[in-house]
């Protein structure tokens, strides 16, 4: 049984001239150039997935869903799964981890929130980085401050080999160094501690291996012209403190007010009568020439997203985009702002429309703006996201105290409830998993968290009302809109199990997902590049599965696919829209 509104658009309707009504006029729909001709409101009975349009599906590759494919040709076998990864139509792809999660605890406890780890030495290596993907890491990142590029590439080579032999469906995520102000590498060194009182000389000349003692490099030159008698430096956002004491031609010396652990490659900020300083500082470029050989590194690497540091525009994000669209072979690379300045905050709304989502970068934003303002800012950006539709990472130090010890405070784990009660797409683990010493330990609790609060959000019921303005630009984008947001209260009132999308862009999932209903949402699409992005966006399950125009037919497909695997069953309540044709449709699984 299958009840549907259809929407049809033809191609040649004109756009309203007029600017798309702001949500504050109360009315979505210009009422006077949409025609009622054009809705019509159909009530059908059919979706027999044994009908003749339904696939047959003869064999499932691997009943317990190692590899993440079905297939109903079984003479895929003999083709390698790259291959058949990509030829076969009539085969349906879903990370295995999730494949898993679903079987076992149904759809509805699925986890919403998505979780990045960055990869660091605690993590290199096959089976740690296999163990964060059983753990339910959706994304990898690796850090361009740290380590070389065929570290890198190494990591970028195990993740893509772990995809394919045990049917993971872990995304890259590149972030840039950018070109703050930061101390040297240490000479090797794996950390340096500054005493109480110790001066030490902060210096822009380059050292070889023989950094003299109580001695940093600093990678900024005009950093002894920029800094004053008197300013004081903050390391790292002021885990260590220092009051500048003298300037000797390229060295700056210091007095440490703060003591505490150093690490390679710290950011460092001067404050002078309570405020950052923005001297000469704020005039370096937001993509460093080493950061283009990065990002050129990453198109060639095909990575997913690429972060950007210290974003200060929304022109350095459109340059950059236009960059990688001219570059790379499909585009697809998808550009996260990092919000971690002043200036980031200053322009965050153009900043953000410009980019393809957002990190809330605390470490770096928290040496910028006084702490006690992180917590707004934090909220803030995740709103703007949300309405602005861009996937949101909340980042930095949220179980700290797991670098080094089993156990989280719970001041951590309340900071991380809040980030999932704020609804954000996705948390980050940076020191805990890429150098602590509880990596697995630490991807847990925040999945552990994730689902509790997730779970109690729903059972209290816990709506909130949130404006979602129009997003897109032209007419049709708008019905797109307006059919998600319907179908995801639809969703929520009907108490269905699942909401389908069938997308070929991946638009429309996402669309669905700013809704944040309380069904999980399977979103269907062809191309696995689309399929990997959408694994930052907060409760979608991205599976890749060929579909055509005929919607009838790619549901009982889906069905057919999805049944003979035990992710879904008869009785089921699902409701399905697809970018294919605007439509809502209401479906008990046959
Ligand atoms: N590839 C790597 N090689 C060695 N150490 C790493 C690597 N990636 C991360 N780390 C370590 O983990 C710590 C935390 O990682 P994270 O990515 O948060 O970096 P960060 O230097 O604090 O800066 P930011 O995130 O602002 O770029 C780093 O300070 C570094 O000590
Ligand atoms: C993640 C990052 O760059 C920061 O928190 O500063
Ligand atoms: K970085
Ligand atoms: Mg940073």
């Amino acid at each position: 049984m299958s009840r549907s509104l259809h929407i049809f658009t033809p191609s040649n309707l004109t756009f309203p001239k007029q600017p798309y009504p702001k949500p504050s006029s109360n009315r979505r729909f210009p009422a006077t150039t949409f025609s009622p001709k054009l809705i019509s409101i159909k009530a059908s009975t059919s979706s027999d997935p044994n009908s003749s349009t339904s696939p047959q599906v003869l064999i499932s590759n691997n009943g317990t869903g190692a590899s993440g494919i079905l297939s109903a040709t079984p003479q895929d076998y003999d083709t390698p799964p790259s291959q058949s990864i990509i030829s076969d139509s009539s085969s349906i792809e879903v990370d295995a981890v999730t494949e898993a999660e679903l079987k076992e605890n149904g759809f509805r406890s699925t986890r919403r929130t998505k979780l990045v780890c960055t990869i660091g030495p605690a993590t290199c290596g096959f089976e740690e980085l296999e163990a964060l993907a059983v753990g339910g890491m959706n994304v990898a990142r690796i850090n361009m401050c740290h380590g070389t590029r065929e570290w890198h590439r190494r990591v970028i080579e195990r993740v893509r080999r772990l995809n394919e032999e045990k049917g993971f469906a872990v995304a890259i995520m590149m972030d840039t160094e950018g070109s703050e102000i930061h101390m040297g590498d240490l000479g090797g060194a794996s950390s340096a501690k500054a005493e109480d009182g110790e001066i030490w000389t902060f210096s822009v000349r380059a050292f070889d291996s023989n950094r003299p003692e109580r001695t940093v490099n600093v990678n900024y030159d005009g950093f002894a012209e920029d800094v004053k008698v008197g300013d004081e430096l903050l390391v790292d956002g002021g885990m260590v403190r220092f009051e500048v004491m003298e300037k000797i031609g390229p060295d700056v010396k210091c007095r440490c007010t703060d003591p505490g652990l150093m690490l390679p490659r710290a950011n460092v900020t001067f404050w002078r009568d309570g405020s950052l300083v923005r001297e000469r500082n704020a005039m370096l470029p937001t993509i460093s020439s080493k950061d283009w050989l990065d990002i050129d590194f990453g198109i060639a690497e095909g990575v997913d997203f690429i972060a950007i540091s210290f974003v200060k525009s929304a022109e350095v994000i459109t340059h950059l985009k236009s960059y990688i669209a001219a570059r790379s072979r499909d585009s697809d690379i998808a550009v996260i702002a990092k919000i971690e300045s002043i200036d980031s905050l200053k322009n965050l709304e153009e900043i953000i429309q410009a980019s393809d989502g957002a990190m809330v970068a605390r470490g770096d934003l928290g040496a910028q703006i006084p702490l006690e303002q992180v917590p707004s800012a934090q909220q803030n950006i995740v709103q703007i996201c949300r309405q602005l539709n861009k996937p949101v990472i909340v980042a930095s130090q949220l179980l700290e105290s797991m670098i080094e010890y089993p156990t989280p405070t719970r001041a951590e784990v309340a900071d991380v409830s809040e980030a999932v009660r704020q609804r954000a797409d996705a948390l980050m683990l940076s020191g805990e998993s890429a150098m602590g010493q509880y990596p697995e330990k630490a991807l847990a609790v925040l999945r552990n968290v994730s689902v509790r609060i997730e779970k109690w959000w729903r059972e209290e019921k816990c709506h909130e009302a949130m404006e979602l303005p129009v997003v897109g630009s032209s007419f049709s984008d708008s019905i797109s809109e307006e059919i998600c947001i319907s179908a995801a209260k639809m969703a929520n009132n009907l108490g269905v199990d699942a909401l389908f999308v069938y997308t070929k862009t991946g638009h429309m999932a996402s669309l669905l997902s700013r809704c944040r209903p309380d069904c999980p949402i399977f979103a269907f699409t062809s191309t696995t590049s689309v399929r990997r992005r959408l694994n930052l966006q907060w409760g979608l399950i991205p599976f890749r599965l060929s579909f055509s125009d005929d919607m009838e037919g790619n549901l009982n497909k889906t069905f057919s696919l999805l049944k003979a695997r035990g992710m879904i069953k008869s009785g089921d309540l699902v409701i399905a829209v697809s970018d294919i044709l605007q439509s809502i449709q209401v479906l008990i699984v046959p």
